[in-house]
């Protein structure tokens, strides 16, 4: 017998999605396509139970786990959820509850004690640290995994039982669980659900838990595991109640589960059948089963899906700057234990380098017929690292946009400590890169080995780096889908490239040219390099144009000719890269906070 009240989550939810669609001669009206995939669901449920979600593929489980637990966005959320009479809002649910995912995202190059470490640094930064040590070798005990394994070697089940023991380390009130079975062999998917059926069910008041799972297809022996389910068919809950409640539901239909038969199926089977369906929701109708109708009928609110990620300031975490320390700790972990990716890029850099070093190998200074060969080989001296930088950037905020979403929609770290982390961590590659690419290119030529130049020029080309890696953010920023966004970034490139005096003089450009960094990098390294030339021999031909020296190139080419104009391109440029970096910032939280976080 029970001696203490059970916690009780109370729900009656509605979430619908609003598509904007096209209609008429070309496409021109637009109207607002609404899509109920949530319709007035509601239930109660206890602690001390282990309750499952069934239903056929697109019923809504995943759906409701995910408007239950506050972490769903792209829609509209309404209606009201309960814990033991306390409306839950965002804040609340996300530090009170955990959502183990069915696809877990994590970096994968680190080992399972650092995955634990930074876990435990992120949610539990209060602890003391033999604390911190404690519970990193009980819940690696308990959940049977192996400290030392690189995450990407975890099999599916340790996997699994990874991300459970971390959405346990912060002991969550409320655990929901989506499709933790799937991938599983039956002995492992067994063995979850004994592990979730434990932290359900339990006579200490203190480690007492409501534990709500989602669930594809689970075994007989699985399914006698659960104390309750809740059937699902089209976004609707069919039956809520007890397993043999259930039972005794479809026995009084004369609706039998054949014996050989997996019971759970046939349940799931049946709902998913609108005519059975139909019936059984009319029984339950007439019986006068639905026990819900009295919960708060009259205090129905809307559940805001438009929670502010930095809004919340009230809750444990670590402070700004530590989270910034521990999110490139993590970062160079990461990177240091797979370098793979990046040595090949840096390899792809080094063939550039030495391609475009052998095309200019041989130019050199003697007359005006080289003129133009030297003006191709400074611009191509920073147009093609340019490139590589904003497209690093660009890739990297895609590939980690679902872990952005995951860690700071769960509160672990605030989006502006990720933001600065990166930019932080960028820009010694930038330098490393540029001065690598810039010395194999420049002192193999014939047109330059003088080393005041040579660093002169790799400080130019750094700081149009680090600009064009703020475009790369801010290009990332630009749209959610990976697609659009580097079709587009074709068309943006090409105006930066136009205005950058490659293939226009920029006279014929006096204002656009300022939004190219491009330009910036193409003037400085002209400026640093052209007027260092004080003569020019003039080639015997007259054909060929004469210059008598460096600001006579810079003339013609339309660049400023003094030291003046180069410092105020850096100044500029600086303007710009802030400017960037702020759209850049807006969009990408635009992007994160856009859908959900499950
Ligand atoms: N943001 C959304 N926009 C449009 N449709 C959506 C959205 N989210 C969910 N749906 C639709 O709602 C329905 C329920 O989806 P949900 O993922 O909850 O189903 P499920 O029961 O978990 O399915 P499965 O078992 O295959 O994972 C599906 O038809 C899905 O396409």
């Amino acid at each position: 017998m029970n001696i203490f009240k059970e916690d009780v989550l109370d729900f009656r939810l509605n979430f619908k999605v609003i598509k904007k669609k096209r209609s008429g001669f070309f496409n021109f009206q637009t109207y607002n396509e609404e899509t109920t995939i949530l319709n007035n669901v509601r239930g109660t449920i206890q602690s001390n139970t282990l309750t499952a979600i069934l239903g056929a593929s697109g019923s809504g489980k995943t759906t409701l786990l995910a408007a239950l637990s506050q972490r769903i966005r792209d829609g509209v959320l309404s209606g009201e959820i309960l814990l033991n009479g306390e409306v839950m809002d965002r804040r609340k649910m996300t530090r009170i509850s955990g959502f183990l995912a069915q696809s877990d995202v994590i970096l994968d190059g680190i080992t399972v004690r650092e995955h634990f470490y930074f876990m435990i640094e992120f949610k539990l930064p209060n602890l003391l640290s033999r604390e911190k040590k404690l519970l990193i070798k009980n819940s690696l005990v308990k959940f049977g995994l192996n400290e030392n394994t690189k995450l990407k070697h975890l099999s599916s089940g340790e996997m699994r039982r990874l991300s459970l023991a971390t959405e346990l380390l912060t002991k969550p009130k409320i655990l929901f669980v989506d499709e933790c079975t799937s991938g599983l062999d039956s002995f492992s998917a067994l063995s979850v659900i004994n592990t979730l059926r434990e932290l359900a069910i339990t006579n200490q008041k203190s480690q007492s838990r409501i534990v709500l799972m989602s669930i594809h297809q689970p075994t007989s022996e699985i399914f006698h595991l659960f104390t309750n389910i809740i059937l699902m068919a089209a976004g609707r809950i069919i039956f809520h109640g007890t397993v043999k409640e259930v039972a005794d539901l479809f026995n009084s239909m004369n609706l039998f589960c054949p014996s050989q038969y997996n019971p759970c199926e046939f349940y799931v089977n049946s709902v998913a059948d609108p005519r059975k369906c139909t019936k059984i929701v009319n029984f339950i109708a007439s019986k006068d089963k639905c026990e819900y109708d009295d919960i708060h009928d009259n205090q129905s609110s809307s559940l805001s899906s438009e929670t502010n990620l930095e809004d919340d300031k009230d809750y444990d975490k670590l402070s700004w700057l530590r989270q910034c320390q521990m999110i490139s700790y993590r970062s160079i972990l990461n990177f240091c234990r797979s370098p793979k990716q990046y040595l090949i890029e840096l390899f792809i850099l080094i063939l550039f380098s030495i391609v475009i070093m052998s095309v200019y190998f041989d130019i050199s200074f003697e007359s005006a017929s080289n003129v133009q060969d030297i003006k191709g080989y400074l611009i191509i001296l920073s147009t093609e690292i340019l490139y590589t930088f904003t497209y690093a950037v660009f890739t990297l905020i895609y590939i980690d946009l679902p872990l952005l979403r995951k860690e700071t929609g769960n509160r672990l770290y605030s989006l502006s400590a990720y933001y600065f982390s990166l930019v932080v961590l960028m820009i010694p590659r930038v330098i490393f890169e540029t001065i690598l690419y810039t010395a194999i290119i420049y002192f193999a030529t014939d047109v330059g080995r003088d080393i005041t130049t040579f660093f002169n020029i790799v400080f130019a080309i750094t700081l149009s780096g680090v600009c064009a890696m703020a475009y790369g953010f801010f290009l990332s920023g630009l749209f959610e889908s990976f697609f659009i966004a580097t079709e587009l970034s074709g068309i943006v490139d090409l105006i930066l490239i136009l205005v950058s005096g490659m293939y226009m003089n920029v006279k014929h450009v006096p204002l656009l040219k300022y939004i190219s960094f491009f330009f910036y990098a193409n003037e400085s390294i002209a400026i640093i390099f052209w007027t260092k030339v004080n003569t020019i021999k003039c080639h015997p031909n007259p054909e060929i144009q004469c210059f008598s020296n460096g600001t006579e190139v810079l003339e013609n080419l339309g660049y400023g000719t003094t030291q003046f104009d180069l410092y105020m391109d850096y100044f500029y440029q600086f303007i710009l890269t802030i400017i960037l970096h702020i759209f850049a910032f807006i969009g990408i939280k635009r992007n994160v906070t856009r859908s959900g976080f499950y």
